[in-house]
């Protein structure tokens, strides 16, 4: 039996969340054990640069970058391509006959557009199917996400499971208190944990849902809409689902003094922390030899992480912002004073 008869159609997994709720970390975690083996990955980026296909190397070195843009409208395209490369690839025996594709969304992205992509296309149709929505949402920022993202909600409601991550950054009541709210928006999907220690892969991707073989159609899904937050509000149709939102990337040839660098990121998030949706960079700080990988989500600076080696041959610092109603040149204008290292 050849590699594409092994098995008829082939899962793809929607991870969604809002920016930096946790889904990079998830899939690093499961793309990390045994029973996540066989995986192909894509990753939709809204940034000038993208980020995350470095930061999961290590565990998909495969991993394949989509074009800048939102996956759900501007390179909807480009998915739809991405997939059939796929699997032409996997047919030829230049990748690995993969039993299931994960695709990671952008922050930014409304889950309906996507799904409608797969059921849309005869060759995908043909060979793949929707496996689940797994959307990951963030203790820490969910309720004020709810408030001024209206693509939260969307994203919530097209879940088959939820994953609540930063759990451990709150106060139990205040995981409580995101819980219930989860419950209220989408009370069809199940709740796992990403801070226990153990993760709940089964739960997260459970084999039961991955049996039928067929793609379910999108509009078999019920929505759970919270009063107030239309589908409308999310802006996608009238196109100001991206508006306002900017990505830009900050490059620094010379060595950053981190110290400095510190104080200046938590000055700019405690100041502009509602306009910064998302900033994550790789910086070449002063006397380290490999890189440090730094991010920030709204107001909240996360502890950096020491990478052991710089995923590409590029030694230059690369910061990329995600912001609303806040221009590059203000950024880069108050970071260039602050290290003095860039031209004022
Ligand atoms: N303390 C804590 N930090 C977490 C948890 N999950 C994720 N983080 C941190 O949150 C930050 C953002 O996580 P990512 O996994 O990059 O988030 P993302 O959703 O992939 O971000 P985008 O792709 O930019 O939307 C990182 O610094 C993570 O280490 C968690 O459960 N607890």
């Amino acid at each position: 039996m050849s590699a594409a008869t092994d098995f008829d159609v082939i899962p793809v997994h929607v991870l969604t969340g809002f920016l930096g709720s946790g889904k990079t970390s998830l899939l690093s975690r499961l793309l990390a054990s045994e029973a996540f083996g066989d995986t192909a990955v894509l990753v939709n980026e809204f940034g000038e640069v993208g980020l995350d296909h470095l930061l999961l190397g290590e565990v998909a070195p495969d991993t394949l970058l989509l074009d800048s843009g939102c996956v759900c409208c501007t390179i909807r395209g480009e998915l739809a391509d991405a997939l059939r490369d796929l699997f032409s690839r996997r047919q030829r025996g230049e990748l690995p006959a993969f039993r299931r594709v994960v695709l990671e969304t952008t922050g930014l992205a409304e889950p309906a557009p996507i799904l409608a992509t797969l059921a849309a296309d005869p060759v995908i149709r043909h060979h793949f199917r929707l496996g689940g929505v797994v959307t990951v949402v963030d203790a820490l920022n969910a309720l004020e996400t709810h408030r001024h993202e209206p693509v939260w909600a969307e994203q919530l409601s097209a879940a088959d499971q939820l994953v609540l991550t930063k759990t451990d950054l709150v106060p139990a009541a205040r995981a409580q208190q995101v819980r219930a709210q989860l419950a209220a928006l989408n009370p069809l999907a199940p709740v796992t944990e990403a801070c226990d220690d153990v993760l709940p892969i089964d739960e997260i991707l459970p084999p039961a849902r991955v049996a039928d073989g067929r793609l379910r159609p999108v509009t078999a899904r019920k929505a759970f809409y919270p009063a107030g937050a239309s589908k409308a509000a999310g802006g996608h149709r009238s196109g100001g689902h991206l508006a306002e939102t900017a990505s830009f990337c900050l490059e620094f040839d010379r060595q950053i003094d981190w110290t400095a660098f510190g104080l200046w990121l938590s000055l700019l998030l405690n100041r502009h922390g509602r306009n910064i949706l998302r900033v994550k960079g790789l910086l070449h700080i002063e006397g380290s030899a490999t890189p440090v990988a730094i991010q920030g989500v709204q107001h909240v600076v996360h502890p950096p992480t020491h990478l052991s080696a710089w995923p590409d041959d590029e030694r230059r610092s690369r910061l990329v912002f995600i912001t609303r109603g806040l221009d590059a040149r203000t950024i880069e204008h108050s970071c260039a004073v602050f290290l003095r290292c860039l031209p004022v």
